[in-house]
């Protein structure tokens, strides 16, 4: 086993076998108000709403959240230079999304050290516990704009050395912020999964994930074969684990057992609310085929299949997860009942079957 996948299984251990992956981040940010209709999108909140992203962060602590997502899905040097700053100040912001969290981190120890208990009546949990920072880095296609990482179509003459020369100020960046990893997001096709395997190669000295989506429950979104691309997520030591994200839930058991097939590391599952995205409006439509389902009922299911990592991608929110951290048995365990009654939110979302 390398340092890396140390590193993670220990994590693991310490979770009592799964960890819970945060919610979405930037739709979190809209409900609280933030405007990311922008090339930038969530990032647009790295420029004015540093405060409001260390709020939402800290939401998901306090929900149960062991690994929180940066900000920096959509901040790109490339991106920010398009609005009119500089490449430092690009690097900077990068840096800035990094810091933020270890600030939620921070506020969120010193909140637990001030509890005389872990579970609180009004539903937060402030349990002292080993929390990740993993510095977000979407695909070329975040960048795009357009929605071009639903699609995975980044036209015929893209190619290998062009993505990685465009990621790779950005990933060293993030590996030296003090991130303890990388999460590769919303990965669309199984080139741009080489690109990150092989900047990975290139000296980055942090451990990293691969989360590629799905809009068949078969291939990722190019139509690329799931089980290649996530042959290529396993052939390097450096990726911690491997998996699936902003994918409808109806999806990921099937995903699971492509992925499980392919590799041994730890399966990441992190599902969206079930709708689909407008790059045009840049606003989330209610899926006018088979429904979702509220996920947190199968969150269980998912891991005996062999996910050990699980969390919410987009219009996921704090409820979710605390709806996941609750439905896990080695947490639930220590969850007080007083708690469970008081919480509302607990109550609508974990189905008994
Ligand atoms: C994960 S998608 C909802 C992010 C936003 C998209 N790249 C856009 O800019 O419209
Ligand atoms: N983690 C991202 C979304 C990925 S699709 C965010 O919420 O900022
Ligand atoms: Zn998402």
């Amino acid at each position: 086993m390398s340092n890396e996948e140390t590193l993670m299984s220990d994590f693991l251990r310490k979770c009592g076998g799964v960890g819970v992956i945060d919610g979405g981040l930037a739709t979190e940010l809209e409900r609280y108000g933030a405007d990311l209709n922008d090339p930038l999108w969530s990032a647009k909140c790295l420029v004015n709403s540093t405060n409001l992203i260390r709020q939402v962060h800290l939401d998901y602590l306090e929900a149960g959240a062991d690994i929180i997502i940066t900000a920096s899905y959509q901040a790109t040097i490339q991106g920010f230079e398009a609005k009119g700053y500089s490449s430092e100040e690009g690097e900077s912001m990068l840096r800035r999304s990094v810091e933020i969290a270890c600030e939620a981190r921070d506020v969120y120890y010193e909140r637990c050290r001030g509890s005389s208990t872990d579970y609180l009546g009004d539903g937060r949990i402030l349990k002292h516990r080993p929390i990740l920072v993993a510095a977000s880095v979407g695909s070329y296609g975040a960048y795009l704009a357009d929605g071009s990482e639903y699609s995975g179509d980044y036209g015929d003459a893209m190619n290998l050395e062009f993505l990685k020369d465009f990621h790779r100020r950005r990933v060293q960046v993030l590996a030296e912020s003090g991130a303890d990893l990388i999460a590769f997001e919303t990965v669309p096709n199984k080139l741009e999964a080489q690109a990150f395997v092989e900047l990975l190669e290139e000296g980055i000295n942090i451990p990293a994930w691969l989360a590629f989506n799905s809009k068949d429950g078969v291939n990722v979104v190019s139509g690329d074969s799931l089980a290649e691309c996530a042959e290529v997520a396993d052939s390097c030591m450096k990726v911690v684990a491997v998996g699936i994200n902003c994918t409808p839930p109806r999806f990921i058991g099937g995903l699971i057992s492509t992925i499980k097939k392919v590799t041994t590391k730890p399966i990441l599952i992190y599902p969206n609310s079930g709708e689909s995205y407008d790059a045009q409006l840049k606003q989330w439509v209610k899926n006018t085929g088979v429904p979702d389902e509220d996920f947190v009922s199968y969150v269980n299911t998912w891991c005996e299949m062999g996910a050990s990592l699980v969390g919410g991608c987009c219009r996921t929110t704090p409820d979710t997860i605390r709806a996941i951290h609750r439905t896990l048995p080695s947490r639930s365990d220590s969850t007080p009942l007083v708690e469970n009654l008081q919480s509302e939110a607990g109550r609508v979302m974990i189905k008994t079957t």
